[in-house]
């Protein structure tokens, strides 16, 4: 059997370190580096064995990897995505934070070096399902509002997992111009009103609510533990060796 020499970026988060755990764990991949900018004064190995670079290009020469897990913050996945695409390595991207600009010019990227992307905001299979069941609502309950619930750690808002079910919902609405939502109601994404909650104890949490006549419709996903992201992180890493495009969402894999 031929391992995927897989890299992860951003190893001493909260996914990151999972990632590191499930790639070393995982029978058909090889985790032959991690890419940190803040190298741990005491060793340049981690657990043991797996170097740690502090750039991407001398672990591109040096641990030649087919994939790189990104799994690092806003300001440093597209950077790390451009890059890596750039060195012929294919990027499976957990980080949320794109813009719809940097996606574009990514899905180009990827096109023209013939180098499959694959970005995934919400690697858990039940986030996947509930995008795709929010698109299917829309059509029918187009009055719509999406509320994102996260532990207060994380940084940014909204969440990539709000951001595509919004970017979704408006792509199956017919309606992706935005700019419908209220001011001060959340954050509009594709004319959907967005809001954030952050607070200690939760993990992450995602309801989109239907509105109708005398009528509501709420669709919830909640992850109660990271442990539900590996399975599509598992599927993304290996489905990534057969593209030569970029695919936005795990929904666009799993059909
Ligand atoms: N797709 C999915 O299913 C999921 C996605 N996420 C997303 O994954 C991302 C990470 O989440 P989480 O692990 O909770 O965040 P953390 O803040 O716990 O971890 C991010 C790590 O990345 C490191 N980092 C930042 N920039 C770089 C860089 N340029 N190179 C290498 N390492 C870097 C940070 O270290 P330091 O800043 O100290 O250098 C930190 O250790 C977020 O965008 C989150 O939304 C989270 C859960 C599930
Ligand atoms: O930071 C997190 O925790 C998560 N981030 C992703 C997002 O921004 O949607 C995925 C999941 O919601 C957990």
């Amino acid at each position: 059997m031929t391992m995927i020499r897989v890299a992860v970026a951003g190893p001493r988060g909260r996914m990151g370190a999972l990632a590191v755990e499930t790639m070393i764990t995982g029978r058909e991949f090889l985790l032959v580096g991690v890419l940190d900018r803040k190298m741990a004064e005491s060793s340049n190995m981690l657990a043991g064995s797996v170097p740690i670079y502090t750039d991407m290009l001398t672990l591109v020469d040096e641990a030649k990897p087919d994939v790189l897990v990104e799994l690092t913050s806003h300001e440093s996945v597209y950077p790390n995505t451009r890059d890596a695409i750039m060195n012929g390595i294919r990027p499976v991207v957990g980080t949320s934070g794109l813009t719809v600009d940097q996606i574009g010019k990514l899905s180009e990227l990827s096109r023209e070096h013939g180098i499959g992307c694959i970005l995934a905001p919400n690697f858990s299979i039940g986030a996947v399902l509930l995008m795709k069941f929010a698109a299917m609502a829309v059509k029918y309950m187009p009055d719509a509002e999406i509320i994102e619930l996260h532990h207060d750690g994380k940084k940014e808002y909204p969440s990539g997992t709000a951001s595509l079910t919004a970017r979704m919902m408006a792509e199956a609405a017919g309606s992706q111009e935005g700019g419908d939502a209220p001011d001060g109601r959340g954050t509009d994404v594709a004319g959907i009103p967005v809001h954030s909650v952050r607070l200690p104890g939760l993990v992450s949490h995602q309801e989109v609510l239907f509105g109708g006549e005398g009528q509501l419709l709420s669709l919830r996903h909640d992850s109660f533990s990271r442990q539900s992201y590996m399975s599509g992180m598992v599927l993304a890493v290996k489905e990534v060796m057969n593209r030569d495009c970029l695919i936005d969402g795990l929904d666009k894999i799993i059909g």
